[in-house]
């Protein structure tokens, strides 16, 4: 293991963004070596966790270290500098995908169990489950989150607007959520005055104790809350959702099964049920016995009923007999319903939002969509959106003001480090959270089915949270704490924001998250820039609702995580892994990934190490920034089709400004020595670089895997100019 800590790591991840990794990376680190600066890889995709998770299955020279855990520990440290692209956080069919190619490849895995018996299941199962859903993010993510755009990244999308749907007044377009008894309307919160432990016991109504969870630790300060979702309202919401549809319409739904690893699909299932009723009251026993669960999705059933003609056909009959589905792929027949995690809430409620309230129904042609959100905690933001721009039509992007995000995200904050504390319940009774002195904390009247969690914030977070706003709040002007005084868990933070805010003498209007909204559009449409500061769904949300909507999206974010022990984690924009890109590369070659949240990121990162003291990097850092401005001015970004520029030729752009600018500044001497020729280099090879990246594409490529690809072929790939990778040598 090495001594001292790398000077920058890089993350090695998953689809689209690691596909980009194999061309930019090599440039990023020899640029980077120049300075005399170590960039390193760390592995945290999805297959390097499933086999840094099970090393006791696999031969010697198939074991790798557990990169994850490794990152995990100095993120904590001052001297961490982490360069993170987006991971894939796997729902089951993505989990179970990643391990029988990983079988396929030779790796003498154990299958996902999903109804674990045995000792050995048992051990698997929760092994896999650490692995399931966003079992990334919260483990690095020990600061809160700053995302914005950079001024050059404003000022381009305001000259070049991108497309915007038309938005009419009577657009059937709305969000849907439940009437009460979810997770907003049964949430109790509290603030503990001291440090202590606790359990959860779940008390069944003939008065047998279940243990849920033991050995909770809670920090003095730290906000604590529990709440639940019944399941039998959420079945009577979706059912006369489904049920009240107007003609033309579509049904969806919108969660984040991803993050919310353990109530989301849950939730979802319900809604697959519901759909799917008819069909499942005929087959519900012979579909069970094929192993089918509604969590996983219509796509499971289909995948689980292949080739058994009457179930496939009484599957088609009953899908058409409902309301038509928003399609995440029309052509391939792939509904909302197929697979918890292709409809993720971030992304796809901006999406609907951005094209005017539209989505694509099961005949491939525009619809208004019905967006069902069941719990109330967040779905008013989107709501609010929806007729904010129903009364006011489209957002002009060319005026409008740029909307930031401060996120109290650290430490698993919220409801994103939820899920070790969400059950879904087995019987009527109550769960109860019970305090080491015997205090029961907080308690609830369950039910069978009822989707029951607690959430916690710690105090030292909160306390980091409130600075930053502060501190982005004076940068930018205008502000508001999305935060409701009805709310329990907001009430509890607004105790620590009125008396900070009072302490600094600022004033930051709170607002509830819909009040906030409204507040947010009016300003931004009158050209205003406002820091939105929320808790840490509402950073996830707004970091793609907002970026979608001004810059057309999410990726070109900024995104900054100032770790709170003093080290700098860089997320490269806002979005996710873009498993679309990834077929059409497979299919056509053409990867239209946009780096541009990889070069933002990679400037901080070398910022953050002349911040340190480390000169050099403050060279590379502005050259940086200045590569990335002449990339958006120069329009050098990638485009959506094959035989346009592609992330490999905005890779060259970025290679050859960067290289220009090195050459250019007369900070260091020898930088400019060794960067001269190689600018030259760049420039005279443009025709022969640009020819030999466009000659490759058109052809179908194999990388030889999809989680688990093989890194050559990768390369063979990602670096088709000889021209270009004997420059960057
Ligand atoms: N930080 C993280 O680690 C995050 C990880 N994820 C993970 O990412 C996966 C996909 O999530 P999903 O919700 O579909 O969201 P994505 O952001 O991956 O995809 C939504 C769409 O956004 C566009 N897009 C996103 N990034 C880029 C980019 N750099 N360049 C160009 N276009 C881009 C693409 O549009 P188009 O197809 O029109 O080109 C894409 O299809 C999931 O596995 C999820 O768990 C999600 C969010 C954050
Ligand atoms: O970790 C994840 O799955 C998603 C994270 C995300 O969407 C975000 O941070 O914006
Ligand atoms: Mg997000």
């Amino acid at each position: 293991m090495a001594n001292k800590t790398p000077d920058i790591i890089y993350t090695i991840v998953d689809e689209a963004p690691q596909l980009a990794s194999g061309s930019l990376l090599p440039i990023v680190s020899a640029f980077a070596g120049a300075a005399g600066l170590g960039v390193e890889t760390r592995d945290i995709s999805l297959a390097g966790r499933i086999l840094a998770t099970f090393p006791d299955y696999l031969t010697d020279d198939q074991k790798i270290t557990d990169d994850l855990a490794e990152l995990g520990e100095l993120v904590k440290t001052p001297e961490a500098n982490v360069i993170k692209l987006p991971n894939i956080s796997a729902s089951v069919p993505q989990l179970t995908a990643a391990i029988k190619e990983l079988q396929a490849q030779g790796y003498k895995l154990p299958d996902y169990p999903y109804e674990p018996s045995t000792d050995e299941e048992k051990d698997v199962r929760a092994r896999y489950d650490t692995i399931k859903g966003s079992a990334v993010n919260p483990v690095l993510r020990e600061g809160n989150s700053d995302r914005r755009s950079a001024k050059a990244v404003k000022n381009y999308a305001m000259q070049h607007p991108h497309s915007m749907g038309e938005w009419s007044k009577d657009s059937k377009t709305t969000v849907a959520s439940m009437s009460g008894n979810d997770f907003f309307a049964n949430e109790k919160s509290a603030t503990l005055s001291d440090a202590t432990g606790a359990k959860i016991v779940f008390t069944a109504e003939d008065g047998t104790e279940t243990v849920l969870k033991s050995g909770l630790k809670y920090q003095a300060g730290e906000i604590v809350d529990a709440t639940f979702l019944s399941a039998k309202a959420l079945n009577a919401f979706v059912k006369a959702e489904i049920e009240s549809m107007e003609p033309g319409v579509l049904f969806s739904v919108h969660l984040k099964a991803t993050m919310m690893k353990v109530s989301d699909p849950i939730i979802f299932g319900h809604f697959v049920s519901v759909y799917l009723e008819d069909f499942l009251a005929k087959h519900g026993e012979t579909v069970k016995a094929l192993g089918f669960n509604p969590n996983g999705g219509i796509g499971d059933l289909e995948a689980r009923i292949k080739g058994n003609a009457e179930l496939e056909a009484d599957l088609k009959a009953a899908l058409a007999a409902k309301p038509p589905m928003y399609m995440v792929n029309s052509d391939k027949g792939i509904t909302n319903l197929h697979v918890p995690s292709d409809v993720i809430i971030d992304a796809s409620m901006p999406a609907v939002i951005r094209a005017g309230g539209i989505g694509w129904g099961p005949d491939g042609k525009a619809a208004d969509t019905k967006c069902c959100i069941p719990d109330n905690s967040y779905a008013g933001v989107y709501d609010e959106t929806i007729n904010y721009f129903k009364e006011t039509g489209k957002l002009d992007v060319t005026t409008c003001g740029a909307v930031s995000n401060v996120g109290l995200m650290a430490q698993k904050a919220e409801e994103y480090g939820s899920h070790p504390t969400t059950f879904e319940i087995a019987a009527n009774g109550k769960v109860e959270i019970v305090l080491d002195n015997g205090t029961v904390l907080h308690s609830h009247t369950v039910e069978a089915g009822d989707i029951w969690r607690s959430a916690t914030v710690k105090k030292a977070p909160i306390e980091d949270w409130i600075r930053l706003a502060i501190r982005r709040t004076k940068a930018t002007g205008l502000a508001a704490f999305w935060l409701d005084a009805n709310r329990a868990h907001d009430a509890e933070l607004i105790k620590y924001v009125e008396p900070a805010l009072k302490e600094a003498g600022i004033e930051i209007p709170i607002m509830a998250p819909r009040e906030a909204t409204r507040f947010t559009f009016v300003e931004m449409r009158k050209g205003n820039d406002v820091v939105t500061i929320t808790g840490n769904v509402l950073r996830d949300y707004l970091t793609d609702l907002f970026p979608i909507l001004e810059l057309g999206t999410s990726a070109k974010m900024l995104s900054i995580v100032s770790l709170m022990q003093g080290g700098g984690l860089f997320e490269t924009g806002a979005g996710g892994s873009a498993p679309k890109h990834v077929q059409q590369l497979v299919e056509e070659n053409h990867l239209r990934w946009d780096s541009l949240g990889e070069f933002c990121a990679l400037g901080e990162s070398f910022k953050f190490l002349a911040e340190k003291g480390n000169a050099k990097a403050g060279v590379l850092a502005a050259a940086v920034e200045d590569a990335t401005q002449k990339v958006l001015e120069d329009n050098r970004s990638p485009e959506r089709k094959v035989g346009q520029p592609d992330n490999r030729s905005s890779h060259y752009w970025f290679a050859r400004y960067w290289a220009v600018a090195m050459a250019a500044q007369d900070e260091d001497a020898e930088l400019k020595a060794h960067f001269a020729p190689i600018a030259k280099a760049l420039v005279d090879g443009e025709d022969a670089i640009l020819g030999e990246l466009k000659a490759a594409e058109g052809k179908a490529v194999d990388l030889g895997g999809y989680y688990h690809a093989d890194p050559a072929k990768v390369a063979a790939v990602m670096r088709p100019s000889a021209t270009l990778n004997a420059i960057i040598g």
